[in-house]
């Protein structure tokens, strides 16, 4: 302190300061705040630290709230067409839990059913101060019920200084998503999403399919996993020629032969979310747009069967078929309907209509009678035939269900008897998981599959206690 003073008057009673003696004022000013802050920080109890700090925080913000801008940014976006899912939004929702900071008073936080790790979620009306690059930007999460709904409405509020109106969108947005992408590819959680009215719900995809794991031909496996890795790597040739960054593929064959383990292996592989659409669920080509926009980039969109599909009937309620669900009662199920050809030929329009890093699966149990529209060239990137199993495919099932890595000496038998009979993966699965022990599992598959020649015939059903394989569940399983 004896310095400081003698500095200060030096300093006054001098008609030209030196520039050593602003530094040596400097200096000592430097030197008693560090003092004074590390004598506030041994005496000062850290909560009330922290509550002063708040407290002041929000009675200088009340001065400055005439020069605080607000966004507002909605669940889903009103476009001509109907809503639309707003990824801002949902990046905010996971983003910002990620951000606690010492002005974040309270969390949502669950364990699903359905969810691996702990879900947590803003808490409503509270506010959480997220600081980048030097500058606070303020998020509340808003939450209301309007009168003629009983569902909330949730909103996201962000606030910041009107001098960082540029950096806000330029710069701070692009941060959350980018983050929020981030933390989904790490998190590696893949989700699949059925409908539900007009809304996706999602759950985890607990399908355990892994290329790895499934009994396909080599080669045809190498040319999917070919397929996939360079449309991912593809995306500025996609943008330079001008095609939208999609693939669209085409799984045909019997019933248990893999066609949905196929696309949850193809999501494990990408980490890509999986959009399980009925059209049975669909009431209007209007609507079709809208579930279809309203899914997220890097996804993967999944109609099933889609021969069974043929044709969508109207949905406009009589009195002999009252809207019994939530969605016909909320008025939705008065479009005219759409029949498969019309969805095929609004192909071209959807995919250029709903964002990137797509991919659309079309399954069928029955290639012949799908629409010539569908198969035509250029509309399906690949058709993949899953067919009835054979030898390299049985290797692969022999490892999954029983262990058994290498050779074994029924293989060859097997190999020839599969060579003669058509019998798909699922039949031949369902009938190892019966046995523990591999050698009376082989052995058991060898008879199985003699009878069957010997038969001549295709039995699906060889054995009544079989258990029927739900085309409906297959992908959530
Ligand atoms: N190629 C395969 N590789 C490994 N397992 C398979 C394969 N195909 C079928 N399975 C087994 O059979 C079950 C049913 O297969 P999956 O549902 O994938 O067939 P699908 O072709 O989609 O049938 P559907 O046409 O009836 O929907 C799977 O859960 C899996 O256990």
């Amino acid at each position: 302190m004896a310095l400081y003073t003698k500095n200060v008057s030096s300093y006054f009673t001098s008609s030209m300061p030196s520039a050593s003696s602003w530094f040596e004022l400097y200096a000592a000013f430097s030197t008693f705040m560090m003092l004074l802050r590390t004598a506030i920080n041994d005496i000062v109890p850290l909560q009330l630290r922290n509550f002063i700090t708040t407290k002041l925080e929000s009675f200088f913000a009340n001065f400055q709230s005439g020069n605080q801008v607000s966004l507002k940014i909605d669940r889903t976006w009103d476009r001509n067409s109907g809503k639309n899912r707003n990824e801002l939004y949902h990046a905010a929702h996971e983003y910002l839990p990620s951000r606690i900071n010492r002005t974040y008073k309270a969390l949502k936080v669950a364990k699903l059913e359905d969810c691996k790790n702990l879900v947590h979620a803003v808490d409503g009306n509270q506010q959480v101060v997220d600081e980048f690059e030097g500058t606070n930007f303020t998020w509340m999460l808003d939450e209301r019920t309007e009168k003629d709904s009983s569902k909330p409405k949730y909103t996201f509020i962000l606030s910041f200084h009107e001098k960082h109106r540029d950096k806000a969108i330029q710069r701070y947005i692009p941060h959350v998503l980018r983050t929020y992408e981030a933390m989904k590819a790490e998190q590696k959680i893949v989700k699949i999403y059925s409908r539900s009215c007009d809304y996706w719900e999602q759950s985890e995809l607990t399908h355990p399919a892994t290329f790895d794991t499934l009994a396909l031909d080599p080669d045809l496996k190498k040319a999917i996993i070919d397929d996939l890795d360079r449309f991912l790597r593809r995306k500025e040739l996609y943008k330079r020629v001008g095609k939208p960054w999609k693939r669209g593929y085409l799984l045909y064959g019997p019933p248990g032969t893999g066609k949905s383990s196929l696309v949850a292996a193809i999501a494990n592989y990408l980490k890509f979310d999986v959009y399980d659409l009925e059209l049975n669920s669909v009431f209007s080509n209007t609507d079709l747009m809208r579930a279809i926009r309203n899914t997220s980039n890097r996804s993967i969109i999944v109609i099933e069967d889609i021969d069974c599909n043929r044709e969508v009937q109207p949905r406009s309620a009589t009195t002999e078929d009252p809207p019994d669900s939530e969605c016909e009662k909320e008025g939705m199920g008065k479009g005219k309907g759409f029949t498969l050809s019309g969805l095929l030929n609004y192909m071209d329009g959807l995919w250029s209509s709903c964002g990137e890093e797509r991919i659309i699966v079309f399954t069928t149990n029955h290639k012949e009678r799908i629409d010539a529209a569908l198969l035509r060239p250029g509309r399906m990137d690949m058709h993949i035939n899953l067919s009835f199993l054979k030898g390299k495919g049985f290797r692969v099932l022999a490892n999954n269900y029983l262990g058994v890595d290498g050779d074994h000496p029924l293989f060859q038998q097997i190999d020839q008897l599969l060579e003669k009979t058509e019998v798909t993966p699922a039949v031949v699965a369902e009938h190892l998981m019966r046995y523990e022990d591999p050698d009376l599992a082989l052995e058991a598959i060898a008879k199985f599959l003699t009878e069957m020649d010997g038969h001549n015939q295709v039995d699906l059903q060889f054995n009544t206690t079989t258990t029927t394989i739900s085309t409906q569940s297959s992908l959530a399983a």
